[in-house]
């Protein structure tokens, strides 16, 4: 018996929601998915060839029945992920958002999920279903219950790449084993080694800027200068940029790249197997590669083992793991990530909020003349972080322009969590959004304005809600380097606002600047011009 066109269709339509079954809980992965369909067609057109043997029709009938294998796979994900049956069915949230993760992927695309995630939690409450399987949460009393029991999502994997960095290690247990190195790297002493890097970097960048005429692009040369004390820290001196004045090797913007794939690509990880088969597949790759060169040319420059990050990371194995040469040039890539965007976003984002307000920073420059009476080369790090109004610029900025804004996802596998009460079934990706939860006036009053006061004894009266303030995340996969960014930013900070005047050139539009602001997993925006008049 031969079947018709329309009895395969018919078959075609019910295996593709049989199939369903596989794809229940899980985005389908490209190259199985592709495979599938191509066992399909042959098996179709094998069968419609042996009986009719004209190649055309069989070509055709077994193109209209894949057509019916996927429009019945779809059309049955579709109709599960907003059934009353699917796991995550009792949080609101956009249609589109429960339908598939592209949702997401597009804001984050047009730098504007940051926004969208206030606005949703506006409309739909605290518990928001924002993809399929995923959940954004800005209840404050969340935070410390899902990210200590939950680990890394499958988004960090996002993009292609050779080995694992530490921050896209998303096995718990690896990640543990690979931290005790890196906890090691950051001892008191190996801290108290690296503010030495930090101190020469600012004092180059002081002379620098002491030489500029006229308005300097502040963000531009921040930027070089986190990028060197980075580069000292992590490799023992693999960068240049400040000498150079400028980025030559491009490691900015690699990175900027790179960020913005792992966030679009990471929501939908089925397009990193199709990237995988590119010739070209992308800025981690390119970005480990290139950081990998940076650090055999390093070596073979210093002859090798050093009291960097890196060296430290690589070679203390004592109750860790040994990393692979590629795992090695994956951690030094991620270091500069980690370590120098961050903090030249929060930096640029503060001398932002000093141009703007005088009084901030009359108030700051007062609080660091009596602090110090030296040169400015001699502020000794106990003073430094010891100063109130400092330490409150510092956690301002951070809460008003958060470097790591969507807050970092997290995913329980195959387990449920208890998180307040409600429990969070197995295989769900949630995140707490920073920038939403930092901006909340629940949390902060009057938050969308710069009050560093807020953070002194007393505050500014209303809410202040600490609960909701992780800018450094919480959990396994806390942010490690914190003393360091710390320590960094107030000591070029403090450098700054003691050898300089800082205001805004009459032409520039600090409105423009605001606006240009894109979240794509680091921020992007305009750069900050600023007139600096030595003192
Ligand atoms: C203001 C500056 C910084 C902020 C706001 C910040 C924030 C964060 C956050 C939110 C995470 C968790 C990321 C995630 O799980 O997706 C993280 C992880 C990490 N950060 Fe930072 N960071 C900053 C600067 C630095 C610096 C300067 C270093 C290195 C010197 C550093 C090293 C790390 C490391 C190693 C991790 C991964 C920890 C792990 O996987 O266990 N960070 N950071």
């Amino acid at each position: 018996m031969t079947l018709s066109l329309s009895q395969l269709i018919q078959i075609a339509v019910g295996a593709g929601i049989s199939s369903h079954v596989v794809f229940k809980r899980v985005e389908p992965r490209a190259l199985p998915a592709l495979g599938m369909v191509s066992a399909i067609f042959a098996a179709v057109f094998g069968y419609v060839y042996r009986d009719s043997r004209r190649l055309l029709h069989a070509a055709v009938v077994s193109t209209a029945t894949v057509n019916a294998y996927i429009f019945g796979l779809f059309a049955s994900i579709a109709a599960y992920r907003l059934s009353p049956w699917h796991p995550l069915s009792r949080y609101p949230g956009p249609t589109l958002a429960k339908l598939s993760k592209w949702y997401m992927s597009v804001w984050i695309a047009k730098g504007n999920r940051h926004l969208k995630l206030q606005e949703l939690h506006r409309t739909y409450g605290s518990w928001v279903r924002i993809g399929p399987n995923e959940l954004s949460v800005d209840d404050p009393a969340a935070i410390r219950p899902i990210y200590s029991q939950m680990f890394r999502s499958l988004s960090y994997q996002g993009a292609p790449q050779d080995a694992d960095a530490l921050i896209t290690t998303v096995d718990k247990n690896e990640h543990a084993l690979r931290l005790v190195a890196w906890t090691r790297a950051f001892s008191a002493e190996n801290i108290k080694h690296f503010r030495t890097s930090a101190q020469a970097r600012t004092a180059q960048l002081l002379e620098i800027l002491a030489q500029k005429k006229g308005a300097v692009s502040l963000s531009h040369w921040i930027s070089l200068w986190a990028i060197d004390v980075m580069g000292d820290m992590a490799f023992s001196g693999g960068f240049e940029t400040m000498t150079a004045g400028e980025d030559k090797e491009g490691w900015m913007e690699v990175l900027h790249m790179g960020a913005l794939f792992v966030g679009v690509l990471g929501q939908v990880p089925w397009m990193r197997d199709i990237l995988a088969l590119a010739p070209a597949p992308g800025p981690i790759l390119s970005f480990q590669k290139f950081a990998g060169e940076k650090v055999e040319e390093t070596k073979k420059k210093t002859g090798g083992i050093l009291k960097d990050i890196l060296s430290i990371v690589q070679n203390d194995t004592e109750g860790g793991i040994e990393l692979s040469r590629l795992q090695a040039h994956a951690d030094a890539s991620f270091i500069v990530l980690a370590g120098s965007d961050t903090v030249s976003e929060a930096m640029t984002a503060l001398m932002r909020y000093l141009c703007a307000d005088s009084e901030v920073q009359k108030t700051l420059r007062s609080e660091l003349t009596v602090a110090f009476d030296g040169p400015i080369e001699d502020m000794d790090p106990y003073t430094l972080s010891k100063l109130p109004y400092l330490d409150a610029c510092v956690q301002e900025v951070l809460r008003m322009v958060p470097p790591v804004a969507a807050g970092p996802p997290r995913w329980n596998k195959d387990i449920d969590t208890q998180v307040l009460d409600q429990v969070i079934p197995a295989g769900t990706t949630v995140a707490c959004p920073n920038y939403a939860m930092f901006r909340d006036p629940r949390n902060f009053v009057d938050p969308d304005r710069f009050r560093p006061e807020r953070w002194l004894e007393g505050g500014i009266g209303g809410p202040h809600n600490t609960e909701a303030y992780v800018p450094f995340c919480y959990g396994p996969g806390v942010c490690i380097g914190k003393p360091v960014a710390v320590y960094n930013m107030k000591l070029l900070t403090a450098s700054l606002v003691r050898a300089f005047a800082l205001s805004f050139p009459d032409d520039f539009d600090v409105k423009r600047f605001d606006d240009s602001y894109r979240e794509h997993n680091l921020w992007v925006h305009d750069e900050l011009w600023v007139n600096l008049k030595a003192l």
